[in-house]
């Protein structure tokens, strides 16, 4: 068993990474690449139709054993199978965090409180199958006859950001007519807009909701409900429109819905890891239920990687362990997702949720104070749009900004040669990031150009650009079903890893509870239904009066 009494920085696998870095801080990778013509082939990793090039980073074969030590000493093994087996490892909450189990075959056994969850995994995904075959064969139609044209998910955060991911990334895929529309911000904008479009004789409202308690879809749905009845529905009507998503039968029930209506989430699912159950019907709606089921496979053929294969050659075990290495060794800060591919646009987003709300934490499961920097900021955007931007940035600005890229080999859209474009960009971006360009370089390309000695030596420092950004590059053949799941059950792991090293739980998320409370405390102040006392400080009471006279109240 290994040691995990000592505070994580006094461990002598994290004291030896110190004294490690400190030899490699003067080893441009320039220099690695020169001295070591493998480099490139060695540092490889395929699984589950995905290929990770981590060539690019500041490590070597010591490097990449030294992280490994540091995994195992944390316990790694013991808590990764504990994370298969239903063990307790969102301790908070006392809960078990089974995602994986969502993708698992059915004749698999996988335990809570004694009782093998499989079975009622694989009834509902039979029961999200009976509705998205009834719809797409019109079978179930809207309540004056019509087939069904459009699916509003009714969602935020987790019960969000997963399916929009997956329903825009797969659009190849899409099947069966349903266009999807997506509601998650209580600004009323966005369920407006959204509901302009649309006719309510021919949509479906699905209210995603693992507590059934977050105002922001509780208030969205309240609205696409009277719309609804306003526009020719019936509280009979309501049934062919309605489905809910939730843990919470009861809330549901008592908003309106169908129990028949009402899909199954579990506690020992976290909002963030549940787009693989019923929350998934969106995704499920609008690709077919075949498409689903391989978006599973994908997932699951990343955790049996991540479950069977060496610390060494496992991609999510050494992509949170390189996380880990930036972060806490070279004091990076942040962390940038850059996909190439526009079908991935919103993996920053969903991966901001993932691994932001999982990992920024500052006690450990236990409630001591951490001992280390934990979760960095995860920020991005799709490529090659962010080169006219933030690039600048991490060329030259004086931060140390690791960086993912994910890019397909094929494209869905083979356009001229746009695609290799697109690689060549994500290639020459990658390669700019890590070899840079000397003072002495520039100063040689600016003569090679015809400038005089003093205006390129003027010219050449702003020109310069010092290199040694690590970045990784993940490829697929192409983004399929299989692929993206993959993807997505690669970063889940990834940052699990990264909270075993921290200690931190990452299935919790107790710190956006203190923004609710008070939101409800200024709330009924900005209404007038409360106006004794003050809403906490006198600048939030100052804001309070200016939004009640701006708005008349
Ligand atoms: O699915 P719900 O219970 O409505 O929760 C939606 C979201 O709201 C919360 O505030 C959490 O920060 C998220 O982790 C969660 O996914």
């Amino acid at each position: 068993m290994p040691d995990n009494t000592a505070a994580l920085t006094q461990k002598p696998e994290w004291q030896a990474l110190i004294r490690h870095q400190e030899k490699l801080a003067e080893t441009p990778m320039r220099d690695l690449f020169r001295d070591d013509p493998t480099r490139a082939t060695r540092y490889l990793i395929e699984a589950a139709g995905l290929t990770l090039d981590f060539s690019r980073n500041r490590l070597t074969d010591d490097t990449l054993s030294a992280l490994a030590d540091l995994a195992r000493a944390c316990g790694l093994e013991q808590r990764t199978e504990a994370l298969f087996n239903g063990g307790i490892v969102n301790i908070t909450e006392n809960r078990p965090a089974l995602h994986t189990a969502l993708r698992q075959p059915a004749d698999t056994d996988v335990k809570v409180d004694g009782c093998n969850i499989m079975p009622e995994v694989h009834s509902t995904l039979a029961r999200m199958e009976q509705l998205v075959e009834a719809i797409h064969s019109g079978q179930h139609r809207g309540h004056t006859g019509k087939r069904l044209t459009d699916v509003v998910s009714i969602g935020i955060g987790g019960s969000f950001l997963g399916p929009k991911l997956v329903v825009e990334a797969l659009k190849p895929y899409w099947q069966g007519g349903l266009n999807c529309h997506f509601v998650a911000n209580i600004d009323g904008t966005d369920i407006s807009e959204t509901l302009k479009a649309l006719d309510p004789e021919t949509t479906l409202f699905l209210v995603q909701s693992k507590s059934f308690r977050t105002q922001e879809t509780l208030d969205n749905s309240l609205v696409a409900r009277q719309w609804f009845l306003a526009n020719g529905g019936s509280d009979t009507a309501i049934a062919s429109h309605f489905m809910a998503v939730t843990t919470n039968i009861e809330a549901a029930t008592g908003f309106g819905i169908a129990a028949d209506n009402i899909f199954p989430m579990w506690d020992w699912v976290g909002g963030r890891y549940s787009l693989w159950s019923a929350i998934g019907l969106p995704i499920a709606l609008t690709l077919g239920m075949d498409h689903f089921r391989s978006l599973l496979a994908g997932a699951h053929a990343m955790d049996c990687h991540f479950r069977n294969t060496p610390a060494e050659r496992n991609l999510p075990v050494l992509m949170a362990m390189l996380s880990v290495w930036y972060n806490n060794f070279w004091r990076a800060g942040s962390h940038a997702v850059l996909p190439y591919d526009e079908y991935l646009k919103h993996l920053p987003e969903h991966l901001q949720q993932l691994d932001m709300e999982s990992n920024g934490k500052r006690v450990t499961q236990h409630g001591t104070p951490v001992d280390a920097t934990t979760g960095p900021i995860l920020w991005g955007g799709v490529g090659a749009n962010g080169q006219h931007a933030y690039h600048q940035l991490i060329h030259q600005g004086t931060r140390l900004i690791p960086a993912d890229f994910v890019i397909p080999l094929k494209s869905h859209n083979p356009v001229e040669h746009h695609h290799a474009t697109l690689f060549a960009n994500c290639l020459s971006q990658a390669r700019a990031m890590m070899a840079g360009k000397t003072r002495e370089e520039a100063v040689q390309e600016l003569r090679d150009s015809g400038m005089a000695e003093a205006a390129a030596q003027t010219l050449a420092p702003h020109k310069a650009i010092p290199g040694n950004q690590p970045s990784n590059i993940l490829m697929m053949e192409q983004l399929t079903p299989e692929t993206l799941g993959a993807l997505v059950a690669l970063y889940e792991h990834r940052t699990f890893v990264q909270s075993v090293i921290w200690d931190v739980d990452c299935f919790d998320q107790w710190g956006v509870e203190l923004g609710k409370q008070i939101g409800n405390e200024i709330l009924p102040r900005l209404l007038g239904e409360k106006s004794d006392g003050t809403a906490g400080d006198s600048a939030t009471d100052h804001l309070i009066e200016r939004f009640r006279s701006a708005n008349g109240l």
